[in-house]
């Protein structure tokens, strides 16, 4: 029997209606699968890649980009959502800096540069840079895997960085900035909408003929956060760990690093449907179908909080899987039965 025909058995085989814990049991197949073996525990590890956006010079948000360095910090102090998410959990998190603009780096150095430059102008990055940030996420995930660590989730914080990813959304897919824009940490504020999109259109036109596949793209119109959730990802393709997606930056990072590497389409699995409305079609993109994807909370945070959801969610049911009673403990006169002939 393959490997996968024994998951199935295994899972079928607890004292439980079948395929009664729904997309929990297909997740967590899927993470078997990924390991290419049953583990009994899942041991998470929550990365976010933080970094600053130079586009936001024109307008796109209605915060101070400062707001990247302090909410930065307040991870690392144990005080933003995703820290007391992790914190209420005990799953261990790291803060990388990838590229905050400030004179400091906060929690992990991988600083590429302060910040990208704005996109309208020129490219968010040269190469160098853009290879400094995708190999900064592909060494955070192989030293968490060294460390033990066999599911992997991801966030990010950098102000701006809806527009980044709706930018790299537009380039990859051709739709429309009106379908793959919306109002990020902001306030519903439709001017800001409606500039977030014109910026958007004419920047990936400024680009066009530089942007030939996913690593341009992410070059000329993404951000450092982008290209190192994007690496991250590819890393945990190379070494077999399942990894959980976020919200909308980290659903678009996926689809690069999928079309980068089809092989990542194995290791990632689904949490949340951002309230983004690109994230439909990002997953689209990403061969998600938007039935595989668990929580429907109308979350827009970012940070991997919807992510570090699921990830409390699939610790438990995989301990459920290893731990729960069989069908055949019933013992042989107590399994399903057929209904009678006739009423
Ligand atoms: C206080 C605060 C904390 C956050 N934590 C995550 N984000 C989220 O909002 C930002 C993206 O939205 P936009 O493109 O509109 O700037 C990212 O930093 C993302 O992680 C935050 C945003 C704010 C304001
Ligand atoms: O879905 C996301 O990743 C998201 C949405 C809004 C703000 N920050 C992140």
């Amino acid at each position: 029997m393959d490997f996968a025909a024994y998951v199935d058995e295994w899972i079928d085989g607890m004292a439980k209606p079948p395929a009664s814990l729904g997309l929990m049991e297909q997740h967590v197949k899927k993470i078997f699968l990924a390991w290419g073996k049953m583990q009994p525990e899942i041991k998470p590890h929550h990365l976010v890649f933080a970094a600053d956006n130079g586009i936001v010079e024109e307008g796109v948000v209605n915060y101070p980009a400062e707001i990247t360095y302090l909410q930065a910090k307040n991870m690392v102090a144990g005080k933003a959502t995703i820290s007391c998410f992790c914190l209420c959990n005990q799953i261990p998190y790291q803060v990388v800096d990838v590229g905050i603009k400030s004179e400091d780096a906060v929690g992990t150095d991988r600083k590429v540069a302060k910040g990208t430059k704005n996109f309208l102008k020129e490219a968010a990055m040269n190469e160098a840079e853009y290879n400094m940030a995708l190999q900064a996420g592909r060494e955070m995930v192989r030293l968490a895997v060294e460390a033990g660590h066999n599911l992997l989730s991801f966030g990010e914080m950098g102000i701006g960085n809806t527009t980044t990813s709706s930018a790299v959304l537009h380039a990859l897919s051709g739709m429309r900035p009106e379908f793959v824009v919306g109002y990020g940490a902001g306030c519903h504020n439709k001017d800001i909408v409606n500039r977030k999109r014109l910026v958007i259109a004419r920047g990936v036109e400024k680009h066009k003929a530089a942007m030939k596949n996913e690593a341009d793209i992410i070059r000329c119109v993404g951000g450092f956060d982008i290209a190192a959730l994007c690496g991250a990802m590819l890393e945990c393709a190379d070494l077999n760990t399942p990894f959980v997606i976020d919200g909308f930056i980290a659903a678009v990072a996926y689809v690069c690093a999928a079309r980068l590497n089809q092989a990542v389409e194995r290791f990632g699995i689904p949490s949340h449907l951002s309230r983004e409305p690109g994230m439909i079609y990002a997953l689209m993109l990403g061969n998600i179908l938007t039935d595989e994807v668990p929580i429907r909370a109308n979350m827009a945070l970012g940070e991997g909080t919807g992510a570090l959801l699921m990830v409390g969610m699939l610790k438990t049911v995989l301990y459920t899987v290893m731990h729960a009673a069989r069908m055949s403990d019933f013992g042989a006169t107590v399994q399903a039965v057929s209904p009678p002939v006739a009423l």
